[in-house]
C-alpha cells in the first residue's frame, strides 16, 4: 500500500536525542510515519531496508557528514527528497547540499513552523508511490514526467537544437527541488519562458507565479515592493500592502534582470533568502518566507561581482543551479521551426494566410547577428509580413551586423527546414461563417496583439485596449487565451 502524499514516511537522522525527539514528535503530529537514526551507519541500514518519501539529516554526524546520505540517494537514483540541517552561518554547506541534490535545507536553530513548511513542501513534491514497502515491489522509478501544464510550458519553447533539448531536460530535473536557479542568456533568448517552465513543472505549480522586472522598479520603492508595507509606513501608504514575497507564497518568485538591483537592496534580498524571513516596511514583526526563487539576467554576473556591482554572497546564493541559453546565432537549426511557428502566429493574429518562407530568406536570417534574439526575430518577421505581398516574405534587414554561415550551419539549417510541415499542413482552420465566430476571432487576435506587445502583462495590455484588468481576464478566459502565469492562477500572475 502506498502512503498518501500528506502522510509520508520520513527518516530523521540526528545524533542529538532531544532534537531527534522534537523532530519526530512534530512529524508524528502532522500524521507522518517516522523512523530515526543517530548516525550514518544506522541511516544507511534503514535506507537499505525501506523506501522513504523524505529524509531529514543533520549535516554533522558522529561517523561523517549528512551530505554522504544525499550523495548515496542521488547515486542510487532513489526518490527520497532530502532536507539537510546546517549550522547557522554555514551558507556554503547549504549551497553545496543543494548542488549535491538536496531538496532543501534548514538552518539551526530550527524554527518548527519553517520545519513543517519545508517538510510539507518536500512531501508534496514526491512522486506518488515512491515510498514505503509498496514501492519495494513496484517497477523502477520512472523518469521525470511533465504534467499537462508543465508540458505546455515546455512546448512554448520552440527549437530542437542540442542546446534547447538540454535546456528542456534540465528544466525537468531542476524543477523538482527548491534550489534557486539562475537563468542566463542574451536579451530575448527566452529566459522568462524557461523560468516559467521550471515553475509549471514543479510541485509549486498550483501556487502563484510572480514575475518581477528588478530593473523597472524605482529604487525608493524597492523595499516596499519586495517585502510589503504596513499602513502608514510611508506617505501614501493608506493600507497594508503585500510585497512580491507575500504574493508568491507557496509558489515561484521570478526575479528578472537581477543584475539591475542596487547594492543596498541586494543586501536586503540576501538576508531574506538566507534567513527566510522578511519584515514589511513599517512593521516590527517578521514573516516566514515560502517561495522558490528563480532569477535571470542578460549580464555577466561574475564580471559584475568582480567589478563590485553585485554581491558575491548573493550571486552564490542565487546561482546554485544555472541554466544558460545560447544566443540564436549559435543554434541556427532552431531558426526554421521558430520562423514557422512565429509566422503562423502572426498570420493568425492578422487573419491572413501563413506566408511561405523561401530558403534564401531563411539563410539571410541565419546570417544576422540578432542581438535581440527571438524577440528581434519576431519583430523582423512582423515587418516582413507587413511589407510582403501576402505570399512570400521580404526581409527588412536591420542595421546590426551579419555573420557568415559555416557549411555545417548551412547543412543544419537546410535539414531543419526540410523537416518542417508544408504550408498546407499548417494552414489554419477555415473560419466558420457565422458572425459571432468571426467576431470572436477578431477579438482574440486583437487581445493577442496587445498581450504580445506588452510581454503578456495583462494590466498593460488591458490599458492599451481601454479595458480594465477584470474585463481583460474575463475576455481571455472566454476566448481561451493562455499566457505565461495566467493558467490556474489568474489572480497571482505577473501583473
Ligand atoms: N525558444 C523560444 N520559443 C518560442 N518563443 C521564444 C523562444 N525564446 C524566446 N521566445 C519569445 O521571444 C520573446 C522574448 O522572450 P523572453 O521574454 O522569455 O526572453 P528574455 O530572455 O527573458 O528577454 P529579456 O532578457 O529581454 O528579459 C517572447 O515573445 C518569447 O515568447
Amino acid at each position: 500500500m502506498t502512503t498518501p502524499a500528506s502522510h509520508a514516511r520520513i527518516l530523521v537522522v540526528d545524533d542529538e536525542p532531544d532534537l531527534r525527539t522534537l523532530y519526530e514528535l512534530t512529524l508524528l503530529r502532522e500524521g507522518h510515519q517516522v523512523d530515526t537514526a543517530e548516525n550514518l551507519q544506522q541511516a544507511r541500514a534503514l535506507l537499505e531496508a525501506h523506501r522513504f518519501d523524505v529524509m531529514i539529516t543533520d549535516m554533522r554526524l558522529p561517523d561523517g557528514l549528512g551530505m554522504a546520505l544525499i550523495t548515496d540517494i542521488k547515486a542510487q537514483a532513489r526518490n527520497e527528497r532530502s532536507i539537510v540541517i546546517t549550522a547557522y552561518g554555514s551558507a556554503q554547506n547549504a549551497v553545496e547540499a543543494l548542488k549535491a541534490g538536496a531538496f532543501d535545507y534548514l538552518t539551526k536553530p530550527v524554527d518548527l513552523k519553517q520545519f513543517r513548511a519545508v517538510v510539507a513542501s518536500a512531501v508534496r513534491s514526491v512522486t506518488p508511490g515512491s515510498a514505503d514497502e509498496g514501492a519495494l515491489f513496484s517497477k523502477p522509478t520512472p523518469g521525470v514526467v511533465a504534467g499537462a501544464l508543465g508540458q505546455r510550458a515546455l512546448d512554448r519553447l520552440i527549437g530542437h537544437s542540442q542546446c534547447m533539448q538540454q535546456i528542456k531536460t534540465r528544466i525537468l530535473k531542476v524543477a523538482t527541488s527548491m534550489a534557486p536557479v539562475m537563468v542566463t542568456g542574451e536579451s530575448g533568448t527566452g529566459k522568462e519562458l524557461v523560468a516559467y517552465a521550471i515553475h509549471a513543472n514543479s510541485h509549486r505549480v498550483k501556487g502563484p507565479w510572480v514575475a518581477v522586472n528588478c530593473g523597472a522598479i524605482p529604487e525608493t520603492l524597492l523595499e516596499a515592493e519586495f517585502f510589503g508595507a504596513r499602513k502608514g509606513a510611508y506617505t501614501g501608504a493608506t493600507q497594508d500592502r503585500e510585497g512580491f514575497f507575500q504574493a508568491a507564497r507557496g509558489g515561484t518568485l521570478f526575479l528578472d534582470e537581477i543584475g539591475d538591483l542596487p547594492l543596498p537592496m541586494q543586501s536586503k534580498l540576501l538576508r531574506a533568502i538566507q534567513e527566510r524571513r522578511i519584515r514589511p516596511l513599517g512593521s516590527n514583526q517578521e514573516e516566514a518566507v515560502d517561495v522558490r526563487i528563480v532569477s535571470a539576467t542578460h549580464r555577466n554576473l561574475s564580471q559584475e561581482v568582480q567589478n563590485g556591482n553585485f554581491r558575491q554572497d548573493l550571486f552564490f546564493r542565487l546561482n546554485v543551479i544555472d541554466l544558460t541559453i545560447a544566443p540564436l546565432r549559435e543554434r541556427a537549426q532552431d531558426l526554421p521551426e521558430l520562423c514557422q511557428v512565429l509566422l503562423a502566429r502572426i498570420a493568425q493574429e492578422s487573419d491572413t494566410p501563413v506566408p511561405t518562407l523561401p530558403v534564401e530568406v531563411l539563410q539571410e536570417l541565419a546570417c544576422l547577428t540578432l542581438p535581440g534574439n527571438v524577440r528581434e526575430l519576431e519583430n523582423l518577421l512582423y515587418r516582413a509580413v507587413a511589407l510582403g505581398d501576402g505570399q512570400s516574405l521580404q526581409l527588412d534587414r536591420p542595421v546590426q551586423g551579419t555573420t557568415t554561415l559555416s557549411d555545417s550551419t548551412l547543412d543544419a539549417l537546410e535539414f531543419a527546414a526540410a523537416a518542417l510541415p508544408t504550408r498546407e499542413q499548417i494552414a489554419p482552420e477555415p473560419v466558420a461563417g457565422d458572425l459571432q465566430t468571426q467576431l470572436d476571432q477578431l477579438e482574440r487576435s486583437l487581445l493577442l496583439q496587445a498581450l504580445r506587445a506588452t510581454q503578456f502583462n495583462r494590466t498593460a495590455a488591458a490599458a492599451r485596449l481601454g479595458l480594465n484588468l477584470r474585463q481583460m481576464r474575463y475576455r481571455m478566459a472566454r476566448l481561451k487565451i493562455d499566457a505565461p502565469g495566467t493558467e490556474d492562477n489568474p489572480d497571482d500572475a505577473a501583473d
